[in-house]
């Protein structure tokens, strides 16, 4: 496989398609991968963790010491370093495989790293941690949660399960009339919990006579009080709420610094503030046991001297702040740990040098950067394919042509990535690939874990774990339909909190609210249901506990889910009954490969599976993903698109603060992640935030020599220039020359969409540069209002009669004098105000 970092020669077991594995499985990864290390460069007699190493990665291999930072470009081996630094720490017998803490970006990264890890060694080494912070971190709380108020059955809330509980206290603050919305509150709050913020610490530093920010705070609190009575932590708490607990629980944090002597974390340099905390509480030193603890425990306690931390990093591809990473954590490394020795890796083994050098290219514009250049030794390679495109439709056409040519040279559909900036593009790539019969995945799309159907079975498993979660009883209590409306819902609510019980308790008691009979017969039914459910958990069972799927075929027979679905008249409710069928089979999968995992344990699995998780190296499926999942992944041959103007660098992140270099990182991951072939499009118009606009390749574009791209056109547009490649156009229209006459935007003058919609482009007029080397037009402040009169180069003089739309989607409707009236993109439209 040629996906994550290293291996290419996994064996691992999946069942089913449609589905992401819940549970990556291990078994005998044999390593045999000639360029991948191997006796090529290593001596006959050498170490063979050693060989295939350079020398730089030697010394980080080999480094013994207490802090070791790895700084380097994209596929210089920082990943594999990792994997053989811990190998090597087993095989030397300096540390026990449960000394070692991993910390990788997914949990697919973590089981491969495991794998490699025990194909090095030649066995599989048991105990080692490897995995996300946020697994590390539900392993911790699952053990320590009694401490503080939880219990270990806790729910993991995802984005989906915040957002619904914001929602539902902003209502009851009714909070939407002052302008908070669940995206922007959801947001915030995430933002300060990353920071180690919670709603008191926040309330201290927040400005009263803010009659909006004493309401944050209240929904804040509102928010955190709700958690904690669920028995719930969102996924920034399973880092924040660790480091607290570490803080407020000397003797927790105790037992995991002893437990932990060597602690290595990949791509270190999208840590944020809490993951840096997390860190740093877990390598501090434990200091001896002072006498009178020595003499009352009876024994003596020696100290320890903080763990050995290893962090690989490359702060150009740090591309998580808008989540709170903080690139600092990397640049100051040497501060907070001093006396650390620093390794830069700087040959590439992943790309051609063409590839290499347009990523250099690019990286190189931004500021405040160490200079760093990668080389390699694998030859110049095939140049990059540029294409353009009339449309996404165009531009998905090409992609999916190419494809078929990588397919006729065989390249394996799996080594094929298709990568975009947002969710959106994938639209015009799904509708062509389905045309083209090209069979793909996407990545990260609506997961098979957040469809409805699937949270609905899954909130039946959550209400028998965990019986504190009111937002999966709620979820369940009138689905499928028992007749039990809202009233009844909030009345429950309502009557568990005057009470001070759990929802589930409530519902227990629910002949004490007065309702209808049969509205009580139907709650009651369900209370025993779960309670049946939690019964046949228990581990002293005359059988013992019951499996999960056991477990769930209960629950589904006797709620009817399923049977209520078949009959169900919307034609998607068959598909949704096959995809419950789909997470039956999932639990089966799961029992067979974890015979001594339980109900939490799979509920852990679920919650924790990231969109690259998802990724089926097995099926041979072309990977369709954003920029930001394809992270540390590497093919064989990587399509761009998009690469525009408001794509890439994307429109939001103008206004960000250090956005548009955060851009460019983003675009040099995705450049970085090819091995063979890279392909980078656009498209000249695009469907995009629910309207049509012109679009403008990206500035990133001309700062890759021309020399390393080969510019192909759309058979359309090669037809006016007999099949040259695009070039940048010397005007000769009237009016023109004086205006944007290197512009890469021509053809849109006019700009009236619905009239391209009729006439299709026009074609002589549009050409497209090979390299984008002068400025648009930019009109980007002339302020026009309806009675302005303008002259258009084309059209004459006209009156504007509104304007709509915001930015660089500011359309002026004009009406010519002459020329009847016409939309015009204000931005680039060759007008003046008269
Ligand atoms: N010394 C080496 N000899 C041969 N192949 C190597 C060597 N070092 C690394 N590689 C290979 O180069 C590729 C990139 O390595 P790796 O994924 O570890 O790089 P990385 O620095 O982690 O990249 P990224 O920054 O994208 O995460 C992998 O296929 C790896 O197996
Ligand atoms: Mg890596």
């Amino acid at each position: 496989m040629t996906t994550l970092n290293e291996s290419h020669d996994r064996t691992a077991v999946r069942a089913g398609a449609g589905r992401p594995s819940s549970v990556p499985i291990i078994l005998d990864g044999h390593h045999s991968d000639g360029r991948d290390g191997g006796p090529r460069d290593g001596g006959v007699d050498e170490d063979p963790l050693l060989a295939g190493l350079n020398p730089e990665q030697r010394t980080a291999v080999e480094y013994r010491g207490p802090a070791l930072l790895i700084v380097a470009g994209a596929g210089s081996g920082k990943t594999r370093v990792l994997t053989h630094r811990i190998a090597s720490l087993i095989e030397s017998r300096e540390a026990w495989p449960s000394q070692i803490l991993a910390i990788t970006f997914t949990n697919k990264a973590a089981a491969e790293m495991r794998e490699r890890v025990g194909a090095l060694l030649g066995q599989v080494a048991e105990g080692m941690w490897i995995s996300t912070f946020h697994s590390a971190c539900v392993r911790i709380l699952r053990r320590e949660a009694e401490n503080f108020g939880f219990t270990k059955s806790f729910t993991i809330y995802d984005s989906h399960d915040s957002r619904t509980l914001i929602k539902r206290i902003i209502k009851d603050l009714q909070a939407d009339t002052y302008g908070f919305t669940v995206a922007g509150v959801a947001g915030k709050i995430s933002k300060l919990k990353n920071e180690l913020a919670d709603a008191d610490s926040y309330a201290r530093t927040a400005n009263f006579n803010d009659p909006q920010e004493e309401l944050f705070v209240q929904i804040f609190r509102q928010y955190t009080r709700s958690l904690n009575a669920a028995n719930a932590f969102d996924f920034d708490d399973l880092i924040g709420q660790t480091v607290y607990l570490f803080r407020a629980f000397p003797h927790v944090a105790e037992h995991y610094r002893r437990r932990f002597r060597h602690i290595l974390v990949d791509e270190y340099q999208d840590t944020n503030h809490a993951q840096y905390a997390l860190i740093h509480e877990l390598t501090r030193p434990v200091p001896e046991a002072n006498k009178a603890e020595a003499a009352s425990s009876g024994h003596r306690t020696a100290g320890l001297p903080g763990a050995s931390l290893t962090v690989v990093g490359d702060s150009d591809q740090s591309i998580y702040a808008f989540r709170g990473a903080d690139v600092r954590n990397i640049v100051e490394f040497e501060r907070d740990f001093p006396g650390a020795t620093v390794v830069l890796l700087e040959q590439n083994y992943r790309s051609t040098q063409n590839i290499l050098a347009a990523a250099n290219a690019v990286i190189q514009n931004n500021f405040d950067r160490k200079d760093k250049k990668l080389w390699t030794d694998i030859g110049d390679g095939d140049k990059i394919t540029g294409f353009t495109g009339y449309s996404g439709h165009d531009e998905a056409q090409f992609v999916a042509d190419e494809i078929a040519k990588l397919r006729d040279s065989g390249t394996a559909y799996k080594d094929i990535a298709v990568f975009y900036r947002t969710n959106a593009q994938t639209r015009a790539l799904e509708e062509i690939f389905i045309r083209s019969a090209v069979p793909y995945r996407v990545l990260g799309g609506t997961r098979f874990y957040e469809r409805a159907e699937i949270k609905d079975v899954l909130a039946y498993l959550i209400a028998v774990a965990n019986p504190r979660d009111a937002l999966a009883l709620r979820r369940i209590l009138n689905t499928p339909k028992r007749g039990i409306g809202p009233a009844t819902e909030t009345a429950l609510a309502v009557f568990a909190e005057n009470n001070d019980i759990s929802y589930r308790d409530a519902m227990r008691r629910a002949n004490e609210l007065g309702l209808g009979p049969k509205v009580t017969g139907a709650i009651l039914d369900l209370a025993d249901l779960l309670d049946l459910a939690t019964e046949m958990l228990d581990p002293e069972r005359e059988d013992g506990a019951a499996t999960v799927s056991e477990i769930l075929t209960l629950l589904l027979e006797r709620s009817k889910y399923v049977q209520t679905l078949r009959a169900g008249r919307d034609p998607q409710d068959e598909a949704r009954a096959e995809n419950v069928e789909e997470l039956v089979a999932v639990t089966k999968e799961f029992q067979k490969n974890n015979p001594e995992g339980g109900l939490l344990d799979f509920l852990t699995e679920v919650s924790l599976v990231a969109a690259v998780d998802e990724l089926d190296d097995s099926s041979g499926t072309v990977s369709l993903m954003t920029l930001h999942t394809a992270k540390g992944l590497e093919y064989e041959a990587v399509f761009l698109t998009g690469v525009e103007e408001d794509l890439l660098p994307h429109r939001m992140s103008a206004s960000e603060p250090g956005g548009p270099a955060e851009e460019r990182r983003l675009f040099y991951v995705g450049i970085t992640r090819a091995r063979r072939r890279l392909y980078l499009s656009l498209a000249m118009t695009r469907a995009q935030f629910g309207e049509t606009a012109v679009a403008m390749p990206s500035r990133y574009l001309q700062e890759i020599p021309a020399e390393l791209i080969d510019w192909k056109q759309s058979p359309g547009m090669a037809n006016s220039r007999g099949g040259t490649q695009p070039r940048a156009l010397n005007s000769n229209r009237p009016g023109g020359g004086s205006y944007n006459s290197r512009s890469a935007i021509r053809s849109g003058d006019s700009l009236s969409f619905r009239d391209q919609d009729r006439a299709g482009l026009p074609r002589a007029k549009v050409e497209w540069p090979n390299r984008v080397t002068a400025q648009v037009r930019d009109n980007g402040d002339l302020e026009l209002q309806a009675g302005d009169r303008i002259r258009h180069a084309d059209f004459g003089e006209g009156r504007v009669s509104a304007v709509t739309g915001e930015g660089t989607k500011r359309v002026a409707h004009v009406a010519f004098d002459a020329a009847g009236s016409k939309k015009l993109l204000i931005k680039i439209a060759p007008i003046e105000k008269i």
